[in-house]
């Protein structure tokens, strides 16, 4: 492996999944699937307990009003804004929502609580209720094999619409778009930009990943060993 040489401040990373509702298992048997070249321990999280033995987090699809909720009951809420700000998060989906900066649609009174990783506004279930879940071949920038494209499964899935960048966060790489003629007709506008926000579904922002599909509904592991060689390993 080419990049090798830089893996040394770790002999064995743990990596926790954040497993209070959703897809946290589909992670967990993701995780387990990849060849990295040193030890992998991945914990459940569902206590700060479990959070601060981790090297890194993945929070899973399912529901982010809930899966809020249920960190707020386990007093995670505040350990896990803690982490964001040190350790590498990737967020799936509902994940995705709580990873970002502010959201729009959807959020029932009193509002959501969001970690703010990633300078980004999303909207929940933005791609409308009449295209609840479909699946499209995405390009990829900056993953193994990115000629080949990435099957990608969206449910529900939130859409970025506005890039929020300040001069003090770190850059933002697009990972992955959405071709144009694949977002539904309702977010469509006359003399949209292929750039346009709203068709970025994967992006990388300093250590913390975001996708608004769900690679661990898939065999294709290419966005588990980005996250834990390029997030996690060499940032
Ligand atoms: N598949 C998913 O994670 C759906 C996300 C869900 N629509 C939400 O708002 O949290």
């Amino acid at each position: 492996m080419a990049d090798q040489g830089k893996l040394t401040y770790l002999d064995r990373i743990s990596i926790g999944i954040l497993a209070l509702q959703g897809a946290f298992a589909e992670h967990e048997a993701s995780l387990h699937r990849l060849k990295i070249n040193r030890q992998l321990h991945v914990i459940l999280v569902r206590t700060p307990e479990e959070l601060s033995q981790c090297d890194a987090l993945i929070i899973p699809g399912g529901e982010s009003t809930t899966i809020a909720l249920l960190a707020r009951l386990a007093g995670l809420l505040e350990p896990l804004k803690d982490f964001t700000k040190s350790k590498p998060i990737w967020g799936t989906c509902a994940g995705a929502i709580l990873l970002s900066q502010s959201v729009s649609g959807g959020a029932k009174k009193g509002g959501q609580e969001l970690l703010g990783g990633i300078s980004i506004k999303i909207a929940r279930n933005g791609w409308g209720s009449q295209i609840e879940s479909f699946e499209a071949p995405l390009e990829l920038n900056g993953i193994r094999e990115s000629t080949r494209p990435f099957q990608a499964l969206f449910i529900r899935a939130p859409v970025v619409v506005e890039i929020l960048s300040f001069p003090e966060d770190p850059l933002i790489t697009v990972v992955a778009r959405i071709p144009l003629e694949l977002l539904p007709p309702a977010l469509i506008e006359e003399n949209m930009s292929e750039n346009d926000p709203r068709t970025v579904v994967a992006l990388r922002q300093g250590r913390h990943l975001l996708t608004t599909f769900h690679p661990e509904l898939t065999e294709d592991d290419r966005f588990h060993e980005y996250f834990v060689h390029s997030c996690v390993l060499s940032p």
